[in-house]
């Protein structure tokens, strides 16, 4: 039989397939051989395997249901390799990406698998699944992406992100042994190749043009961050430097090209990069000496999917700026920060003033944080002044804060300072706090048992961090400083119901400090006086029963009373002796109730003795008249005496009452016509008559 052009039986279980492989043969062969294509699952009949000079499938499973065909007729099946321009989105993935291939055979996904390692694609990890096979379906969490050759619809429906590489067209062996089977010559051999070779010229092409776009990339980057007034450095997971722009350089005098890929921590040992990297935390606005600079330090991961990619450091030359906030400071110092007292000023003779005076000077070479606690008045802030005075901090500025007199709304931010516009009325360019304004010296924390709770809270982490935010701000700025802080209240007893701070108070009372009270330590009393007499310049002497009394008398508002009352006696006694009558009320009245049990019943009695001997309230109308005239310094005679009583009396009747009261002690009736003063005895009788009402 004389045969015409030979016959390829083309068997395939899909049109899709069977097409792509008749474009194949037709492009490598032309209308040199016919083709009579079969796809489907349907039985092919007999004539046609006997017209056939080659049986081509795609699998050789597809003849299992057909009839034998003739021993004769070469049978192969068809080597099928990968359309290369579906291969870029595979090319996109990362190492390590998790890609369940999808096919309808055994053969056909480790085939592809297997094609897919030899082209390159090794670093993916492809887990086989055949639906109704034995292989074994993953959970969502665990796979990535579905892969397939066409046949989308046997990716399972929970899989969404599928990529579809296209039907595998034949490959060029599977045309060698067709052209040799068939004895065809490859004359066309170099067409089918060269659409192989432009599948590759193309992917090249666009290899090329990523990379391109990516050094286009680059180079805009290189020129943003050369145009950022910031240095900034950037490096892989594994802390080594891939990049330096051009402030960089400059601040750090660092040249880019020879610290590329070096280890930051090697180069840049202060900016402790390890802390960062190991715990994927932002560090940011850290103030790092880096040689005998400031820099104003951020660090930032670099995620992806959860990994850490690398670091971008950023940072600033702040060293200006922090001098120049030195110079604020200091001018703020020249402006009334500095101490008016030192340890010179601390007077008292009395043994617990002289070992305070010891402990305090021993403080001030320490520099912990010292609590000084005592009644009002009774130099707190004198010791604080003095403490710091002696301190090597002697030159910073000694920042005092009166927590009394500041409301809360007002506390945060003039300790912490605020940045411009965070609350209305807030000045332009912000303000330094008071922590700020005493750096390199001391704050001094006054009434600290008046802080509300929400700055307690701040000053806690104050001390702990020895760093303030502004309100409103977010550079955190570190504050060197000295704290002492002072208190007349019970600040134990505000633990207990809740309005202090345990661990505030731990932190503060590191160094304590008490000052007892001016009637605990008599022995000052006098030196006092004379110290502030003397301050002022002035002489006076004291009657003893004054002396007495001020020794008695309880203090309660310790030395700053008793500086008042040098102020009043000076005033009042004129430069002269100070008497009775020249003391406050106040002084008086106390003097008179805490008296010795031999004086209350010397008053009680000389009652006694008045009640015996005419009426209680004459004697008290008498006293009273007497009591304002001797305060005025006055004596008076006893016409006048007459005239001011409530019911008059004969001239005999009062002789007769100043006689009784002379021999109490009450009054002193003046030879001739001198009149008649009150006595300090006759003082506290007349108070105690008030007390009795
Ligand atoms: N030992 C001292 N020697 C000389 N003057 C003193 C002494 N102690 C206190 N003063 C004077 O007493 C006054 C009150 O002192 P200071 O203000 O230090 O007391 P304070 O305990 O801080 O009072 P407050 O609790 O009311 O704030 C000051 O004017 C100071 O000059």
């Amino acid at each position: 039989m004389t045969k015409g052009k030979p016959r390829i039986l083309l068997i395939n279980n899909m049109e899709t397939v069977s097409h792509l492989f008749v474009n194949s043969l037709k492009l490598f062969f032309g209308n040199r051989i016919e083709i009579d294509a079969h796809f489907g699952l349907c039985a092919i009949e007999k004539e046609r395997f006997e017209e056939a000079d080659l049986i081509l499938l795609s699998d050789i499973k597809l003849l299992t249901d057909q009839p034998e065909p003739p021993e004769h007729i070469p049978v192969l099946v068809a080597r099928r390799t990968i359309d290369l321009n579906n291969l870029d989105r595979l090319m996109d993935l990362r190492p390590g990406t998790r890609c369940l291939f999808v096919s309808n055979t055994i053969d056909m996904v480790e085939g592809a698998i297997e094609l897919l390692r030899h082209l390159g694609f090794s670093h993916l990890i492809f887990i086989p699944y055949v639906p109704g096979a034995c292989t074994p379906l993953p959970e969502k969490e665990q796979v990535d992406f579905a892969v397939c050759h066409g046949l989308p619809e046997l990716v399972p429906a929970h899989f969404d992100q599928i990529i579809e590489l296209g039907h595998r067209p034949l490959d060029l062996t599977t045309i060698f042994d067709i052209a040799r089977l068939l004895d065809l010559s490859p004359e066309k051999a170099n067409l089918y190749t060269a659409e192989f070779i432009s599948d590759f010229v193309r992917m090249g092409r666009k290899l090329t043009d990523s990379v391109n776009n990516e050094r286009h990339l680059n180079e805009k980057l290189e020129s943003i961050l050369n145009a950022v007034h910031e240095g900034i450095i950037a490096t892989d997971a594994f802390g080594n430097i891939t990049l330096m722009n051009e402030e960089a350089e400059k601040i750090l005098k660092l040249p880019a090209i020879e610290n590329i890929g070096r280890r930051v921590q090697d180069v840049l040992p202060e900016f402790q990069v390890n802390a960062v990297l190991e715990s994927n935390g932002e560090a940011a606005n850290q103030l790092t000496p880096f040689r005998n600079l400031f820099l104003l330090v951020t660090q930032i991961p670099m995620m992806l999917d959860g990994q850490v990619l690398g670091l971008v450091i950023t940072f600033q030359d702040v060293t200006k700026v922090q001098q120049m906030e030195q110079e604020i400071r200091k001018k703020s110092t020249q402006l009334g920060l500095m101490t008016k007292y030192s340890f010179d000023h601390i007077i008292g003779s009395s043994p617990s003033t002289q070992a305070n005076k010891q402990v305090a000077i021993k403080l001030a070479e320490s520099d912990f944080t010292i609590l000084i606690t005592g009644e009002n008045g009774t130099g707190k802030e004198v010791f604080a002044q003095a403490i710091h005075h002696h301190s090597i901090r002697r030159d910073g500025p000694f920042v005092p804060v009166n927590f009394a007199g500041l409301t809360e709304s007002l506390v945060e931010s003039e300790l912490f300072g605020y940045e411009e516009g965070s609350f209305t009325g807030a000045r332009k360019g912000g303000k330094m706090g008071l922590f700020e304004l005493a750096h390199n010296g001391t704050i001094f924390l006054d009434e600290i048992g008046d802080a509300p709770l929400s700055i307690q809270a701040a000053l806690l982490r104050v001390l702990q961090e020895r760093q303030v935010m502004r309100v409103g701000g977010h550079r955190v700025i570190p504050v060197n400083v000295r704290v002492i802080a002072a208190t007349n209240r019970n600040l134990f007893a505000m633990i207990q119901n809740g309005t202090f701070r345990e661990d505030l108070y731990y932190r503060l009372n590191v160094l304590p400090l008490q000052i007892p009270p001016l009637r605990d330590r008599g022995q000052d009393i006098m030196v006092l006086i004379n110290y502030f007499l003397q301050k002022k310049n002035k002489v006076l002497t004291f009657a003893p029963e004054v002396a007495d009394l001020l020794l008695q008398y309880s203090w309660p508002g310790n030395i700053r009373e008793l500086e008042n009352f040098i102020h009043y006696a000076v005033v009042i006694a004129g430069g002269n002796r100070v008497e009775l009558c020249h003391l406050p009320e106040q002084i008086l009245r106390a003097s008179t109730s805490p008296l010795h049990s031999t004086e209350q019943e010397d008053i009680e009695d000389a009652i006694d003795f008045l009640s015996r001997h005419g009426s209680v309230h004459e004697y008290e109308s008498i006293l009273q008249i007497l009591a304002s005239c001797t305060k005025r310094q006055e004596r008076i005679g006893r016409q006048s005496l007459n005239a001011m009583l409530p019911v008059p009396m004969t001239d005999a009747q009062i002789r007769q009452k100043l006689h009784y009261l002379s021999r109490t002690g009450c009054v002193e009736v003046g030879i001739k016509k001198q009149g008649t003063r009150l006595t300090a005895f006759g003082f506290m009788v007349v108070e105690k008559l008030k007390a009795r009402g």
